[in-house]
């Protein structure tokens, strides 16, 4: 449960300009759509103009003039003014809420897709709760400014200019007087700006801190160990002061610019008195400069543009804590594909499988003494390998270099004489079956969990893997047979049968090379043998590299290495080694388990 890093460096930071740009771009496949919400905004802003104009004529003509049938007319208008705009707002906003959750749904699967294509050495130096909450916080947390904002800026910029105009038309002197405010609102509402981007950039990194250590402490592996450790009051403790942090950023977050807000608000609401005032103060005689009919039009319009103005006002605000967002996510997207596919892959015809590797070398990115360095080995088709060696001599390292989960920092490995980084990534993975030490099952059916490497794969394609794998008996045995819920990872299963399930599954796709990595957790001998019985089983025709972790196991291989240090320091077959008395010799006396010589 470290608390390390997110462990992903901010690339260069995005210029504001180059990142909106970025942003509009997510929209162009859309903009057909979005032309349609451009017009119904525009059109619902116009639409409701007439409104003020109604009122007009309905207090200096219809209602003085006692003309009933002017006064129907211009009532009945006033309704289809209403029904036109709010036909058009439900158009609109269903229009709008695609395209915003289309938009989301598209960064969603890109940076997902992308995620899948990083290196096992990204995941290892990234916290697994910090690359879901990019998906989940940060995506979410764009939802408001994409769907609503969004659309929200574009009618009040339209019943902004329309108001004003109206305005100007009813009373330009009464109209500059209104506006007098607004350059040092616009101020202000920049540096609140820039207030909130920070705010959001400090939230979402709390909410990925915590989502962090939910997903590690929340999981099988986290409770065994905190309930084991008597560790869970004080994670408790951990995940309380992080939870409080978040507390305290939210509040910021709501709060931020909000005095700033209410005074816009002020000043706007005191408006209409401030006019009547001033309409008050240009009559002479009893007769005002302007009519009762404009005056009560003039407010109305000024009514109709206190929310446009004052979000105007504030949307600069949302958009720039949405930009932090934005620029997390295109973050991740950016980041660089260190083991990618080859543009030109070669495709040779059918792979026998035979494994080579010439001077390689490799180094852990940032660690100073390189972990494998001039390993030569030849495996040839169909035959086996055991690499044995200390704890932390590169062992698994070295076999993750042939599905190239890692790439050789120098020297090649090939198969059938191609580099594996020329091979398309199918043609790899079809080549290369891979049992890790640790074996991950999904939270599904047996059968699921078995297809997910062969998803076309029959029943009797199952059944005769798992049969290799000698697992099928113990699956017949179970209530729900293959249809068994494997417990989250896989905790139904005991170490032994997850291996053999393991086994079954990576040789439904029948490769021609088999790579496993032992398992370290010590089984009892009667599981070990019925995984070595599965192994053995598996290995049948197949090009096998083992990671032996067991001695017992590798005394049947076609060649043995010893690494040492990231160096091969033996070779050769179980009786070569031991008759050489070297550092194979005095390891098998060291293993504790009992090895007939
Ligand atoms: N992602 C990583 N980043 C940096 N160093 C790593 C990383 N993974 C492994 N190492 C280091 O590389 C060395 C070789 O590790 P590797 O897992 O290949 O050893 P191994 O021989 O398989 O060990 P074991 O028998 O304990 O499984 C070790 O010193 C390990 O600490």
């Amino acid at each position: 449960m470290s608390s390390a890093g997110s462990g992903t460096t901010r690339p260069q930071a995005l210029t504001k300009d180059g990142q909106l740009r970025r942003i509009l771009r997510l929209f162009r496949p859309y903009r057909r759509k979005l032309l349609s919400v451009v017009l119904l905004v525009a059109g619902s802003s116009l639409v409701a103009l007439v409104n003020p104009f109604l009122i007009r004529e309905i207090m200096d003509t219809a209602l003085p003039q006692d003309r009933l049938g002017l006064l129907s007319l211009l009532s009945l208008g006033m309704i289809m003014v209403s029904v036109t705009t709010s036909s058009f707002n439900v158009w609109q906003t269903h229009l709008s809420a695609t395209v915003g959750q289309l938009v989301m749904h598209d960064l969603r699967t890109a940076v997902y897709s992308h995620l899948q294509r990083m290196s096992l050495a990204f995941f290892a130096r990234t916290r697994t709760g910090e690359v879901q909450s990019r998906i989940s916080n940060d995506i979410g947390g764009m939802q408001v400014t994409i769907t609503t904002t969004a659309t929200a800026l574009l009618s009040d910029v339209t019943v902004v200019i329309a108001a004003t105009t109206a305005m100007f038309l009813l009373d330009w002197r009464l109209t500059l007087a209104s506006m007098l405010m607004l350059p040092v609102f616009a101020l202000v509402s920049r540096r609140v700006g820039n207030q909130r981007r920070n705010i959001t950039r400090d939230r979402q990194r709390q909410l990925a801190e915590l989502s962090s250590t939910m997903q590690e402490s929340l999981s099988i592996s986290g409770i065994l160990l905190s309930h084991t450790m008597g560790r869970s009051h004080s994670l408790t403790d951990d995940f309380a002061r992080q939870s409080r942090k978040l507390t305290d950023v939210e509040v910021r977050v709501t709060t931020a610019g909000l005095w700033y807000q209410s005074t816009i608000w002020i000043v706007i609401a005191s408006m209409p008195a401030m006019i009547y005032w001033v309409a008050g103060l240009t009559s002479s005689n009893g007769h005002m400069a302007i009519s009762i009919g404009s005056l009560v039009a003039f407010t109305s319009l000024q009514q109709s543009l206190f929310r446009p103005a004052q979000r105007l006002l504030t949307v600069g605000i949302e958009i720039q804590g949405s930009l932090e967002l934005f620029g997390r996510i295109f973050e991740y997207l950016d980041l660089p594909v260190d083991i990618a596919e080859p543009e030109r892959p070669v495709e040779p015809a059918a792979l026998r499988g035979e494994v080579r590797m010439r001077g390689v070398g490799f180094s852990y990115a940032g660690t100073q003494r390189p972990t494998l360095a001039g390993v030569d080995v030849t495996v040839p088709a169909g035959r086996s390998l055991a690499i044995v060696g200390e704890t932390g001599s590169g062992k698994t390292t070295l076999s993750y270099l042939i599905p190239r989960l890692y790439d050789v920092t120098s020297g090649s490995v090939t198969i059938d004489g191609v580099d594996v980084r020329d091979l398309s990534f199918d043609t790899l993975t079809a080549a290369v079956g891979v049992v890790a030490q640790e074996t991950y099952l999904f939270h599904a059916t047996v059968a699921d969990n078995l297809r997910f490497a062969k998803p076309d794969a029959t029943d009797e394609e199952l059944f005769a893997a798992a049969r290799i794998a000698h697992i099928h008996d113990y699956l017949m045995l179970l209530p729900d047979g293959y249809d068994t819920v494997v417990g989250e990872r896989g905790y139904r299963f005991s170490g032994g049968e997850k291996q053999r399930l393991a086994i079954a599954r990576t040789i439904l796709r029948d490769p021609p090379i088999l790579v496993l990595d032992e398992a370290t957790s010590a089984l009892d001998t009667h599981t070990e043998q019925a995984v070595q019985k599965a192994i053995d089983a598996a290995s049948v025709g197949r090009t096998t590299i083992t990671v032996a972790h067991r001695l017992s196991t590798v005394r049947n291989a076609d060649e043995i290495i010893v690494l040492d240090r990231g160096r091969v320091q033996e070779r050769g077959t179980h009786d070569e080694l031991l008759l050489r008395g070297g550092h194979y010799a005095t390891l098998i006396n060291r293993d504790t388990e009992p090895v007939a010589v």
